[in-house]
């Protein structure tokens, strides 16, 4: 690895740990925590380190300053996806966020601007949030200020905004396919992060034994068959001249496009699309959501001034998203959530689509890329204190919302999330109308101290449970 540093130019060699035969350096790691480990051995290698994982050679950026110079000053070079075997057969190389090349551009150019139509621009988007968020509340209030289990009901609503992006309709909360698709989502994802999925990713041999990439197959293929479906469904009753939904936008293209035998908008780029917006566009917010409730249900006192500030500038009215210029610090504190939870902790890979000089390393075409975004959130040359929960950092001492560069749970860069706008429009309405709504308290038992987050792909809290009580 690293035979492209041409010794007579002044190239360095990228730093790293000796690796064993097949296995690399997983042996070093806590394959549970990749995230944590990755981060600390940036303490002894620098900011820009080797690793083998397995057979997979990586390269590790950490810190902001080097990500982001990577991903946003370096753009292009930064630009693809890896193959990953998992991903490889939940996608087979079709869709956006697995796919590479052509293929990734068109996908992504198209579902970026059909969201546009669908959604944000239209404020049709809102209008379903706020309307999903009254479910949401509704169901909250039927727990009568009980310990409930407040994890699948939170899929279920986040998991509604998407399939009303998706399909232009959402299911009621008593309508088992909705529980059963937001457990499928939200199990894959945890599978998806496992040690085992690890190997099976990283050493061949895993690839022939028993492990999750069944369960996660089996998944996927349940979920893929709903969504095709669906999208059969929608082909039977297509207008074009009325298109309601994501799903119409893209069959109304495949049918101008059905001569062209080198045509994208083909079947197979329509369900892994439909696969991605469902399983990235409600588990991060769905977590993301429940981080926020126990923070705040353990941080009692910030809770009150969140409500206080959601009584002076809201009252009892409808919430929207006009209404965050007028509230710095619910801002800040969603922005805090944010950091603090950390939701995508190792981001998606990239690969290098040249040969790259980045800090006098030469990084080889086609390297495997981990720009690690649990070190940028909690780097501490930008965040004081970067474990510890303090919105302050957010505001300024006149209590005005500050910037942080360093915020980028979504990432940054040509494959940066495109899910942004959307989600930031959901975590402020929902966290805005739950906290109009109750007052949050934790579980026996769950302190500052102990609000730890799950494995996983994505990395929501380990606690399910909390109590909500009425506040009128
Ligand atoms: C709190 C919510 C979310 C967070 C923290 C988040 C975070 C991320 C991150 C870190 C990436 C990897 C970007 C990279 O490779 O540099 C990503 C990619 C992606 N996200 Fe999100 N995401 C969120 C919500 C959403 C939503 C709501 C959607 C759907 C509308 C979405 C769709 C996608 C897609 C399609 C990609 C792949 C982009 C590409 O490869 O070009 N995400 N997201």
């Amino acid at each position: 690895f690293n035979n492209g540093t041409d010794r007579s130019s002044n190239m360095k060699i990228i730093p790293g740990p000796r690796p064993l035969p097949i296995i690399g350096n997983l042996h070093m790691m806590d394959l549970r925590k990749l995230q944590t480990s990755l981060a600390e051995m940036s303490e002894i290698y620098g900011p820009i380190y080797r690793i083998h994982l397995g057979n997979v050679k990586a390269v590790v950026l950490t810190g902001y300053e080097t990500v982001k110079d990577a991903l946003v000053n370096h753009a292009d070079e930064f630009s693809e996806r890896p193959i990953l075997q998992i991903f490889q057969d939940m996608h087979r190389g079709f869709g956006i966020a697995f796919s590479r090349g052509n293929n990734w551009k068109t996908m992504r150019r198209f579902t970026l601007s059909t969201l546009r139509d669908f959604g944000m621009g239209k404020r049709i988007l809102e209008e379903r949030i706020v309307e999903e968020c009254r479910f949401l509340k509704e169901y909250f209030e039927r727990q009568k200020g009980e310990l409930f289990n407040v994890s699948m009901v939170l899929n279920s609503t986040t998991t509604n905004v998407i399939t009303s992006v998706m399909f232009g309709s959402r299911l009621d909360y008593d309508n088992p396919l909705l529980f059963r698709l937001a457990s499928l989502v939200n199990e894959t994802l945890k599978l998806v992060g496992s040690s085992n999925t690890l190997l099976y990713n990283t050493v061949p041999v895993f690839q022939f034994l028993p492990g999750d990439h069944k369960p996660i197959k089996r998944n996927i293929h349940e979920l893929q068959s709903f969504l095709r479906k669906t999208f059969l469904d929608h082909l039977q009753k297509l207008d074009r001249d009325d298109q309601r939904s994501f799903t119409d936008a893209f069959l109304v293209r495949q049918q101008q496009e059905k001569e062209d035998p080198n045509s994208y908008f083909h079947d197979d780029n329509l369900i892994s699309v439909l696969t991605t917006l469902l399983m990235a566009g409600s588990e991060t917010i769905a977590g993301t959501l429940r981080w926020g409730l126990l923070l705040m249900a353990v941080h009692p006192e910030i809770q009150s001034k969140v409500q206080e500030e959601i009584e002076r500038v809201i009252g009892t009215a409808q919430p929207h998203t006009e209404h965050r210029k007028q509230m710095p610090y619910t801002d800040a504190i969603i922005h805090e959530i944010q950091r603090f939870a950390n939701i995508v902790p190792l981001n998606l890979p990239r690969e290098t689509t040249v040969d790259v000089n980045f800090k006098g390393y030469v990084i080889p075409k086609g390297t495997y890329i981990i720009p690690l975004l649990e070190s940028v959130l909690r780097d501490k040359t930008q965040f004081e204190k970067p474990k510890e929960f303090n919105p302050q950092r957010f505001l300024d001492t006149e209590g005005k919302f500050v910037k942080q560069e360093a915020f980028m749970p979504f990432s940054a860069g040509r494959r940066m999330c495109i899910g942004e706008t959307l989600a930031k429009m959901e975590l402020f309405l929902i966290f805005v109308g739950l906290f109009q709504k109750f007052t949050f308290h934790p579980p026996p038992g769950l302190t500052r101290a102990n609000v730890l987050p799950d494995t996983g792909f994505t990395t929501p809290p380990q606690s399910q449970e909390i109590c909500a009580v009425p506040r009128f």
